[in-house]
């Protein structure tokens, strides 16, 4: 199977500002990504650059097997730039059928695709208005069906959800989850939350390097955690306890209250219920028992 991104040393600098560093990965048919990091780590760099946008110093960047830029990936690749704009002017219905004219197809092509992108985020009421009468999620939900004009294959969404109420982001994970079926995406967001429910596979850039021990499958890697909420902070005597609990690898405690188990798999099955007889031992309350450790706690013994 061939791959959707190869990306091989890929070097970009701004002046002398070192953005990207040597990135090297894949994305496979499929996947849907998160593209993750801290604000200036090279993310949307790193999206001009699959798209064209942008030129790499050095290094190979292929998407669909084509170099980056290639004509060849016209209607194959589409992207939702972070700040995607609507020209004032025109209806989201004119503008929406107008890049579909750009991808090439005819006029009646172009209107059937503007009225199915704009259905799939709910927005087929407002094909006649002008941005400036819809509201910020409403325009976010507009690019974002600018995004599936044409159904490519590849979908890079910088931000899809960003300044989106949690019903309309809801909505649009949804949608995205859906059509995972059918595109593959890779998607640059904040919201930890957010690409823990729509990702299997993980970049996390920081300072433009990438670090490739995150590149994995998260529901697998998750197998052998389990998150401890508890009622009150526990002491020194119930964390030795627990540190010695069979089957314990490391034990760590990101907040107060919150206990995070790694264990050896072959005792993974049974280790809760000797976590929980010794909770009760000690007669101490607990709120939640969740197996996996959160993406956001991940990064955190990463950085
Ligand atoms: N056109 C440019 N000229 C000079 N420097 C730039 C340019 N574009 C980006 N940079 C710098 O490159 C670095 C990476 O920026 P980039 O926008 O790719 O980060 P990001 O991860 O997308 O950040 P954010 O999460 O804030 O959107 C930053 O230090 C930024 O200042």
């Amino acid at each position: 199977m061939s791959a959707l991104i190869r990306c091989t040393n890929l070097n970009k600098k701004f002046g002398r500002k070192v953005v990207l560093h040597q990135l090297s990965f894949e994305l496979m048919p499929g996947d849907t990504a998160a593209l993750i990091g801290p604000n200036g780590a090279g993310k949307t760099t790193l999206f001009s650059i699959l798209c064209g946008y942008l030129r790499a110093d050095s290094g190979i960047v292929n998407v669909l097997g084509q170099p980056a830029g290639s004509k060849a990936l016209f209607g194959k690749l589409s992207a939702l730039p972070q700040d995607a704009q609507f020209d004032p002017s025109f209806t989201i219905a004119e503008q929406l059928q107008f890049y579909g004219r750009l991808q090439g197809l005819t006029a009646k092509a172009a209107a059937s695709e503007m009225a199915r992108v704009l259905s799939l985020v709910d927005l087929a009421g407002e094909a006649k208005q002008k941005a400036a009468a819809l509201s910020h999620g409403m325009r976010k939900r507009a690019a974002i069906a600018q995004a599936f004009i044409g159904k490519p294959q590849l979908v890079l969404l910088d931000e899809p959800t960003a300044g989106l109420d949690p019903a309309n982001a809801l909505a649009i994970r949804k949608l995205i989850s859906s059509l995972s079926g059918e595109m593959s995406f890779l998607i640059s967001s904040h919201n930890i939350f957010e690409l823990e429910q729509l990702c299997n596979k993980v970049l996390f850039l920081d300072k433009g390097v990438l670090h490739s021990n995150v590149h994995s499958n998260l529901a697998l890697d998750n197998a052998q955690y389990l998150t401890l909420q508890l009622e009150q902070e526990a002491d020194q005597q119930l964390l030795q306890q627990l540190q010695q609990l069979p089957g314990v690898q490391t034990l760590t405690q990101p907040q107060k209250k919150q206990l995070v188990f790694s264990l050896h798999s072959a005792q993974a099955t049974s280790f809760d219920i000797l976590l929980l007889q010794c909770l009760a031992s000690h007669g101490c309350h607990y709120r939640s028992l969740t197996k996996g450790q959160t993406l956001e706690q991940k990064l955190f013994d990463i950085a």
